[in-house]
């Protein structure tokens, strides 16, 4: 059957789930592009795991429950969202469609879901905020220079950024080897506008990457430390992995966490994120909220995640697929799919609103349930 937004925007009639994107999206950009849109690190270990290990899971349902009324609306950091999905951080945008992020932000405004605009945009961030009608939130790169850092973290409070997410999992890049086969290279007009102004590092005198600029200057604990002396703005940071990390990230001052490994684009072999919630979920013990991404493709992949203790999900690639297929149409459209997957989930296992999801809703191996 079309859907109504689709007889409005010609999306293809073939299109009934997330993963179709992926095959139309691929159809429309270049080989190099899609190496840097969809690859993961090295042999792409982690990043299809982050997929595997969802389908792993098993729902339980409950049935004959009163879900009139339900909803999935949720509250993050004083604000109130349509469903606990945001469109995670995603560098250089108009990779995938000549508009970028000001696509993106169109089609997350129209389907009110949240957006996290990367520090490595290829969109200024207030060009961005400017056709927001939808919260957005910054994620922060912490650059070589601390002083053009701060101006970034100013930047993103006059914008009326509603929170900080500081990646700090990638004080380098990902070997991604798909990219380096394809010889990918960035097409003249994308570029990181938001980092004008930025002195390059200074070049490594040495082979030792250890030694490097790159890592003598890299982000600590010390610098979460002072951004949170330096902004009101939430803080929140993305790439914890580990107890031990979510416990030093509120010792710190993180007022909230993302369980994610970068979609396995930074560092192969790490293990799927929804593998290693519970574990952070039980360390932090209700004290922040916890996001979680990677491999979020289905509704279901919500509600699983939402089980084992975040509080909402980023996608990325799952976007992308949609932008770019189709623009804002298909950002739009892939969040009303997920939504839509989300809500009949929610039916069919009988919780009735968001905080109703709870490891119940999980099938635990081994145990007969
Ligand atoms: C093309 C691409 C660019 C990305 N750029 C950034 C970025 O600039 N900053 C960041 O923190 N994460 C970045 N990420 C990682 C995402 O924020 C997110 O962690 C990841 O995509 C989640 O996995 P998924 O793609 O399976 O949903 C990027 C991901 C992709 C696919
Ligand atoms: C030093 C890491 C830069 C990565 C910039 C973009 C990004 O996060 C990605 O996944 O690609």
């Amino acid at each position: 059957m079309t859907t109504p937004l689709a007889k409005l925007t010609q999306i293809p009639p073939t299109v009934a789930a997330v993963a179709d994107y992926e095959v139309l999206a691929r159809e429309r950009v270049s080989p190099g592009a899609w190496a840097y849109l969809d690859g993961g690190a090295a042999d792409e270990l982690t990043a299809r795991e982050n997929r595997a290990a969802f389908a792993r899971l098993h729902l339980r349902t409950r049935v004959l429950r009163d879900l009139t009324n339900g909803n999935t609306t949720c509250e993050l950091f004083g604000t109130r969202l349509r469903a606990p999905i945001l469109l995670a951080p995603v560098a250089y945008q108009k990779l995938a469609y000549p508009d970028g992020e000001l696509a993106t932000v169109l089609g997350a405004s129209a389907m009110r879901m949240a957006m996290v605009v990367s520090t490595q945009a290829s969109v200024a961030l207030e060009d961005i905020a400017q056709e927001a009608q939808t919260p957005l939130w910054f994620q922060l790169y912490i650059q070589h220079d601390r002083d053009f850092t701060l101006r970034l973290v100013r930047r993103a409070e006059a914008a009326g950024i509603r929170a900080l997410v500081v990646s700090v999992d990638a004080p380098i890049s990902g070997l991604r080897n798909r990219e380096q086969r394809m010889g990918f290279a960035f097409p003249g007009g994308v570029e990181p506008v938001n980092l004008r102004g930025l002195m390059p590092l200074p070049r490594a005198t040495g082979e030792a990457l250890f030694d490097s600029p790159l890592i003598t200057r890299a982000a600590t604990w010390r610098d979460i430390e002072n951004l949170r002396e330096a902004t009101k703005l939430p803080l929140v940071l993305k790439g914890i992995m580990t107890a031990e990390d979510a416990e030093r990230a509120l010792v710190a001052g993180a007022d909230g966490l993302i369980v994610s490994n970068h979609g396995g684009r930074v560092l192969d072999g790490q293990p799927a994120t929804i593998e290693v919630l519970s574990e952070i979920a039980g360390a932090v013990s209700g004290r922040v909220p916890i996001l979680l991404d990677g491999g979020i493709r289905r509704g279901s992949d919500v509600f699983k995640a939402l089980a084992l203790g975040a509080s909402a999900v980023l996608i990325g690639r799952a976007f992308v697929h949609g932008l770019a297929a189709a623009g804002a149409v298909g950002v739009a459209h892939v969040l009303r799919i997920l939504h839509a997957e989300l809500e009949a989930t929610m039916v069919l296992t009988g919780c009735r609103d968001i905080s109703a999801i709870s490891p119940a809703s999980i099938r635990q191996a081994g145990l007969r349930t």
